[in-house]
């Protein structure tokens, strides 16, 4: 796989920075979770593919073991707040030493500098920062944060991932690692670059929710079917425009112009009782084929078995028959191969990585015994 040899150090923490370190690991790197000792279940939820050693880095000599292991790691991700590496003695400067090659990404809400940069804060509020926010949200609601996908991920753990392997090529010639400074305020912002890029063009000069592509347009937002499901429709240029009003059913010439802003409320109600008289399953036997940007709104148990996504396998089973999407993008050569086994236990691996750096069966003891380390070997499934 692409990242096949590049080991990983990834700090336990929330969200953004499980998800990079699946995705490293979905695409073939050794990721090795550091969890906290006497920390109870793992709530990463993205762990597939990875180990777990549990290490107290809070004392000397279980700092002192992530150094060792740094010395035998490409890259380390830490999802703390700024400064939090620094006090554990275990900042950029001091790894960077140890390893000149390695890559110390840091994942943080707001970046290493910055009024905010201390702050605590989750992905809405970083989305808020960002300007994103203000954008999103119907006519006349408050602004609404789509789950915690743009900021956490998009913005985040993907963004982090990118920069990563970025770092990796630059490597390749310049023989030396270097700190990414992964801000999530920024990440999600660049994600959404279009917004102020695409100024000019018009597409978000009205206010929030009476737009093109914020649920202002009746031809780009979803309608309810008469069976309690929804339909996604994306009609932009007026030939899909065209398909979408034959599919429904209208006639042009009795409608207002498709782009006369003024008219879109009505046009949307038109759009809203036509969609209603049929089930989701009927409309789609109608628009399936016909290039009307129209699709069903597929919940997340159904995704996994509508035609198209089974056809292209996008969505894969694990060994305990949980769906989840497969890695995306899809190379030719050296595709992804997801982990299907179950997660790891929190320091179920700490003695085979610890074994693998160098740590002898008496220095393993000790720190097991000084309550450095926790080994937790999984229990036999019997
Ligand atoms: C929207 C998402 C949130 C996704 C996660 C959610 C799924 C869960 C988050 C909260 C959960 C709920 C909550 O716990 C309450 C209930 C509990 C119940 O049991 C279950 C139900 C709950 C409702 C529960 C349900 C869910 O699990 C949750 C909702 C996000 O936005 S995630 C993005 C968050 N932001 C960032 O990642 C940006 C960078 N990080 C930070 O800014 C901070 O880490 C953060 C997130 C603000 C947390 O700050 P905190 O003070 O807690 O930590 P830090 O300042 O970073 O310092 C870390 C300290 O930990 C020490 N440490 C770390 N590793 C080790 C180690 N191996 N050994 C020893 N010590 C370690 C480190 O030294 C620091 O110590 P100090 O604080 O003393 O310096």
């Amino acid at each position: 796989m692409a990242l096949s040899g590049v080991r990983v150090l990834e700090l336990a923490g929330l969200a953004p920075a499980p998800f990079c370190g699946m995705i490293l690991a979905d695409f073939g790197a050794q990721v090795v979770r550091v969890d906290r000792v006497k920390s109870g279940p793992q709530m990463d939820s993205m762990a597939r593919g990875k180990r777990s050693l549990a290490l107290n880095l809070k004392s000397p000599e279980g700092a002192q073991v992530l150094k060792k292991l740094c010395v035998h790691s490409d890259v380390l991700i830490e999802p703390f707040r700024q400064g939090v590496m620094e006090k554990l003695g275990l900042g950029p400067e001091r790894l960077l030493q140890e390893n000149p090659r390695l890559i110390y990404a840091r994942l943080t809400g707001f970046g290493q500098s910055g009024k905010y940069a201390q702050e605590a804060g989750h992905d809405i509020n970083y989305l808020a920062l960002s300007g994103l926010l203000s954008n999103l949200g119907r006519k006349n609601e408050n602004p609404y944060a789509p789950l915690n996908l743009l900021a956490d991920f998009a913005g985040g753990g993907l963004i982090c991932a990118l920069g990563i392997a970025m770092a990796l090529f630059e490597r390749t010639k310049s023989k030396k690692g270097q700190v990414i400074d992964a801000s999530m305020v920024e990440g999600a912002a660049y994600v959404g670059s279009f917004l102020w890029k695409a100024q000019a063009i018009g597409l978000w000069n009205r206010p929030r929710g009476e737009n093109l592509l914020d649920s202002g347009a009746p031809f780009y937002d979803t309608y309810k079917t008469s069976d309690g499901k929804f339909m996604a429709v994306g009609a932009l240029e007026p030939k899909f425009y065209q398909a979408l009003l034959k599919g429904l059913d209208l006639d042009s010439t009795k409608l207002p112009d498709q782009l006369s802003f003024s008219d879109w409320p009505s046009l949307k109600s038109i759009f809203t009782d036509t969609f209603s008289k049929k089930t989701q399953a009927e409309w789609c036997k109608i628009f399936d084929g016909t290039d009307s940007c129209v699709s069903p709104v597929l919940s997340l148990e159904e995704v996994s078995l509508h035609p198209h996504n089974k056809e292209r396998r996008s969505f894969i089973r694990d060994h305990e028959e949980k769906v989840s999407p497969r890695p995306a993008p899809l190379l030719s050569r050296t595709p992804a191969t997801p982990c299907l086994r179950r997660d790891p236990l929190v320091g179920e691996h700490t003695h085979e990585i610890l074994k693998e750096t160098g740590f002898t069966p008496e220095e393993i003891a000790k720190l097991q015994s000084a309550g450095i380390i926790e080994c937790n070997k999984a229990k036999a499934n019997l």
